[in-house]
């Protein structure tokens, strides 16, 4: 069921409580004989913006196609607001309630700002459609340049008439594929505060496509994780970051080491000596890997350590630090942005107390210990 919101002409199609503003259910597409997108479930409610995330060619943008109709699933369904688009039935893009912001922007040259933001908006009563593009115009920021042509405007100007232009027919579902990655850095940060406000305050659900991990964790309310067309993990940008389903999700979403680890009777150890307890792990004992990230090592100069640093890194705000373990494996520190321990420095390595490490037996991790670990 659609309604539209009582109270604001800025307000997306939504949908009724509990229905998904879009749904892809068992989506699946390949090219050939080649499988870009399998049997994908997801769900993306009304507010919330979902991005997708994964290596390049793990199809991402297949699945964002997917769900505007610019390609047809080989099997499973998509449905926006509850209604069937693709699957037992086809409704083309034009009449799905999507809205779509490409990566180019995809505005026409030919048309000014305000003709631009206008063009989805020919079954709205001629009256009503200034009045509907001057105020996305002014959702996005941009009010006072409704008369000037795309080749007037900065890119970060350009992307916010994109996001205006979709946005003005009130889509249920915005997808928006790399969004930001034509912007430079100090751009895009700025661009997408605005483009979250819009959304924000449009009620749209959103379906984000962005190769940048911190854009990921950063912008989402949720994160969904492809591989090889495969969805590996959904969820909070804390719950994929802190505890990862898999050794690729962990290494996909940041700074990841694994060393060789062992729990035994709940005490995790391994070659820098105790990790952390885990609650739940007693009468076990069991050979594990432990994932680290640099936030959670800590170093302490030392010379009768073992343990030297390799290389050193300088980030600005942070440092770097690389440090081959006496066994060779190697795991990586940051430091404030004053600490820098030259290479050959030998330092004490340890895990920063209150960090719960994530454990993995061969590319899973574990959140519990397998019954056969038992003692
Ligand atoms: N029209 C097409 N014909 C044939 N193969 C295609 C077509 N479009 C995409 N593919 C293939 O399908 C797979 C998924 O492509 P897709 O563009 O969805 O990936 P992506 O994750 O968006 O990649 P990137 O991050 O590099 O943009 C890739 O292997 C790609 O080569």
């Amino acid at each position: 069921m659609t309604s539209t919101r009582s109270g604001g002409a800025t307000q997306a199609t939504t949908v009724g409580y509990g229905t998904p503003a879009l749904e892809l259910v068992g989506a699946t597409k390949s090219y050939g004989s080649h499988p870009a997108v399998c049997g994908v479930d997801l769900a993306v409610t009304a507010g919330e913006v979902v991005t997708v995330i994964g290596p390049s060619g793990c199809g991402k943008s297949t699945l964002l196609r997917l769900a505007a109709g610019l390609e047809r699933p080989d099997s499973g369904e998509v449905r926006v607001g509850g209604r069937v688009v693709a699957g037992s039935t086809w409704v083309p893009p034009e009449r799905r309630r999507v809205g779509m912001v490409f990566q180019d922007h995809a505005l026409f040259p030919h048309l000014d700002v305000a003709r631009n933001v206008a063009f989805g908006l020919d079954t709205l009563p001629r009256a009503e459609r200034a009045g509907r593009v001057a105020e996305v115009l002014e959702l996005v920021g941009l009010g006072h340049l409704g008369h000037r042509h795309p080749h007037e405007l900065s890119g970060g100007e350009q992307q916010r008439v994109a996001l205006a232009r979709a946005l003005a027919p009130r889509p249920t579902v915005v997808l928006l594929d790399e969004p930001f990655s034509s912007l430079d850095a100090n751009l895009r940060t700025q661009v997408r505060t605005q483009t979250l406000e819009a959304l924000h305050e449009t009620g749209s659900a959103a379906l984000v496509v962005t190769h940048d991990q911190t854009e990921a964790l950063s912008l989402g309310d949720r994160l969904a994780v492809l591989k090889d067309g495969l969805l590996r993990q959904v969820g909070t940008p804390s719950e994929v970051y802190e505890s990862p389903s898999s050794r690729f999700v962990a290494a996909f979403m940041g700074e990841a080491d694994f060393l060789p680890a062992h729990v035994h009777d709940a005490l995790l150890t391994c070659e820098i000596g105790v990790v952390s307890t885990v609650p739940g792990w007693g009468r076990t004992d069991l050979d594990v890997e432990v994932m680290l990230r640099p936030h959670e090592v800590a170093l302490r100069v030392d010379r009768g350590s073992r343990h030297l640093v390799e290389r050193v890194e300088y980030h600005g705000a942070f440092v770097l630090h690389h440090v081959r373990l006496a066994s060779g494996s190697t795991v990586r520190s940051w430091q404030q942005h004053d600490v820098q321990h030259a290479p050959g420095t030998s330092v004490a390595v340890s895990v920063v107390p209150g960090s719960r490490p994530v454990l993995l037996a061969g590319d899973e991790a574990l959140s519990a210990p397998p019954a056969t670990a038992r003692r």
